[in-house]
């Protein structure tokens, strides 16, 4: 059933086991809607294994993730995104040959009308379609922060851009969820403060939820309402950014081990 106040994502007893190791440890984790939530740990602790199965990417050996009141295990990657969860990369993936605005127009692909049919006839309808499209497409580069780069090639703009354009495209498929898996890697100082900036930006004016996958713990600190810690793929706390600074065990794991910050 939808909640419409609580959470959005809920995941209950999620495990995945390759082979003999196990990435997902029975993880129970909830989303609340509206909320800035990152998930941290060390590497190899199972935390993009974690997106890949609220994305449908890995399916899990056995729980449940069920998503605005649906249950999203078992689907495909693309029906996920029609649902509303959208997400970008730890290595950036965007279309390097195509335009920046063409990115964007990949990712609103799964929200446009037109079939196949009047897409090969080019039916006045599609065209209109195209056209809004395109007009959508422009709008958010210029939100993402993007202004003058539409036509530029995805693979020739600056690495910050790059980050930029993924979360551009991420938005254009129109999400509730939106998952940010270390978007701040390679930024200088303050590109990063500036991304923050914009995260909070992109919750309160497009009443999104974020769950990020974050090393530098500045970045945890500046940007996230709740931290969830996976370590050898179990949770081992969860709680506020400055609760989980304080935790033993998350000292013992992860803070004391060198994470930034
Ligand atoms: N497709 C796969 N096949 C086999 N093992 C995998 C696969 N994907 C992930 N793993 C293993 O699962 C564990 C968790 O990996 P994962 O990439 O989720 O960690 P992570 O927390 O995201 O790490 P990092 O911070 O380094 O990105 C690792 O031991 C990894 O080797």
């Amino acid at each position: 059933m939808t909640d419409s106040s609580g959470d959005l994502l809920v995941a209950t007893r999620v495990r995945k086991e390759f082979g003999g190791l196990v990435a997902s440890n029975d993880i129970d984790f909830a989303i609340p809607r509206g909320s800035i939530v990152s998930l941290i740990g060390p590497n190899g602790a199972g935390k993009t294994t974690f997106f890949n199965q609220i994305t449908g990417v890995y399916q899990p050996t056995s729980g449940s993730i069920v998503f605005d009141g649906v249950e999203v295990v078992g689907k495909p990657p693309h029906a996920i995104v029609e649902l509303g969860i959208g997400r970008t990369f730890q290595n950036i993936r965007l279309f390097a040959q195509m335009t920046a605005i063409e990115n964007v127009l990949v990712g609103m692909h799964c929200r446009l009308s037109s079939g196949i049919i009047g897409s090969i006839v080019r039916t006045p309808k599609v065209r209109r379609e195209e056209a809004a499209a395109h007009e959508r497409a422009r709008e958010l580069l210029v939100y993402c922060g993007l202004p003058r780069r539409h036509e530029q090639q995805a693979g020739s703009l600056p690495y910050g851009d790059q980050r930029r354009l993924e979360v551009a495209r991420a938005l254009a498929t129109g999400p509730k969820l939106l998952l940010l898996d270390e978007p701040t890697a390679g930024m200088n100082p303050q590109e990063t403060a500036d991304f923050i900036a914009f995260v909070h930006r992109v919750r309160d004016e497009k009443g999104l939820t974020v769950l990020l996958i974050e090393h530098d713990m500045k970045v945890v600190m500046g940007v996230s309402e709740r931290c969830t810690v996976l370590d050898y793929g179990e949770k081992i706390a969860e709680g506020t950014p400055a609760e989980i600074q304080a935790n033993e065990r998350v000292i013992e794991a992860y803070l004391g081990k060198g994470a930034t910050g």
